[in-house]
């Protein structure tokens, strides 16, 4: 199922030579790169072009506005497909994209949580739509990213697993646990082997327009607005309240709920002989309510919308190692099923920090097992 091709192999071919038509002669595997405009997605399009299957480029039109999702990617991807030779394909997203991630966001901090929209936008406007639109109105079955994870089949369980990335450091998988056994089947991940610096190294071995573009540092959405706070506020407005500690006690205020997340310190504007920290988020009485690091932590938490992935949903209490951030390290916990889409995660040492509306994934070693979505905990404050 892995795609491999070392950079050694890439230098040794000539790749940009191909035919500008559209039309693939039949016995050529035929295949969507699901193009960004970024270098990895660009890579992607070269390593299997050189392997010998058909490709096409297929970009999302996520946004209006300039960026990566938006008008500089897309012209980014049309030079990446010119420079191949293959044909490119631009699908008006904007309304799914809006439906899916934009009112999803909105709607949830203005409830008072952290939505985390990559998941969700991996799920709901990306692979489960890349792949009808492969299939459905090019008759191609199988797509390809440049996420970095890897999925294998496992005929034991009869599942596709997905498993964290070679490069550590770029491992994705985390935004990856919503997806369905049908996405994993119709998807390749050909960087998932690499690291960053090969895909690089690749990339300017084919002379890719891309090669040296910058990597993107944000969710495209602060890329595009500036700032999350920027970006909300466009939505939501001010809606002024107050700052209130776990008492109850009144000790500054705010400009809206949404400008705050569970865990955060900064931007307080409170003057505390101690750290003070975001314990929970109160939409119904519009406040905020800070605590000490010991009160914005937690030995265990619940998760719902759970998805498993690389095992059938467990019955019983299961060790595994959660990571309850993007760019924390996973922690040992024991899982418990309370459903089969909800379980409670009882940590070994307390969490702090775990925020409502954030994924919660859990892993054994480098196999990605399930992950939802974390609940707010029952607490007196
Ligand atoms: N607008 C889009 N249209 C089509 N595919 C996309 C789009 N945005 C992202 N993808 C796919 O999802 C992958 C991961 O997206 P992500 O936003 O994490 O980009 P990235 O890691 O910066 O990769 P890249 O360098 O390709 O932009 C991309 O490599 C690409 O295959």
């Amino acid at each position: 199922m892995v795609i491999g091709l070392s950079p050694a192999d890439a230098s040794s071919h000539s790749l940009l030579t191909s035919t500008t038509s559209s039309t693939v002669p039949t016995q050529r595997p035929r295949i969507v790169a699901a193009l960004s405009g970024g270098v990895d997605s660009s890579t992607v399009a070269a390593i299997l072009h050189e392997q010998g299957y058909a490709v096409e480029g297929v970009t999302l039109w996520l946004m209006k506005g300039k960026g990566q999702c938006c008008t500089d990617g897309l012209v980014d991807a049309a030079t990446i497909c010119e420079q191949l030779g293959i044909p490119h394909h631009v699908v008006d997203s904007r309304e799914v994209f809006q439906a899916n991630i934009v009112d999803y966001l909105v709607a949830g901090y203005a409830d008072g949580i952290t939505p985390l929209p990559c998941s969700q936008c991996n799920k709901t406007v990306k692979f489960g739509p890349l792949l009808a639109y492969a299939r459905e109105t090019l008759g191609i079955p199988q797509i390809a990213t440049g996420h970095y994870a890897r999925v294998r089949f496992d005929a034991e369980s009869g599942r596709y697993q997905l498993l964290r990335a070679v490069d550590r450091q770029k491992d994705q998988s985390y935004f990856l646990y919503d997806l369905s056994q049908e996405h994993l089947a119709g998807t390749l991940f050909p960087l998932g082997e690499y690291t960053k610096a090969q895909t690089r190294e690749i990339a300017a071995q084919y002379g890719l327009a891309t090669a040296a573009k910058p990597e993107s540092q944000d969710l495209c959405l602060i890329e595009t607005h500036g700032s999350m706070r920027n970006f909300l506020d466009q939505y939501l407005g001010q809606k002024p309240g107050d700052i209130v500690d776990t008492q109850g006690r009144v000790l500054g205020s705010h400009e809206g709920i949404h400008h705050y997340t569970v865990g955060q310190r900064k931007g307080l504007g409170i003057a505390a002989p101690h750290p003070l920290y975001v314990v929970r988020i109160d939409a119904a009485m519009n406040r905020v309510i800070v605590g000490t690091r010991e009160e914005a932590t937690q030995t265990e938490a619940t998760v719902k919308q759970v998805n498993w992935v690389s095992m059938a949903p467990a019955r019983d209490p299961l060790p595994v190692e959660v990571q309850v951030r993007y760019r924390t390290a996973a922690v040992a916990a024991t899982l418990i099923p309370e459903s089969e889409d909800r379980v409670r995660l009882q940590f070994e040492e307390p969490q702090f920090g775990v925020t409502p509306g954030q994924a919660a994934v859990w892993y054994h070693g480098d196999l990605l097992l399930g992950g939802g979505i974390l609940e707010r905990p029952s607490r007196s404050f």
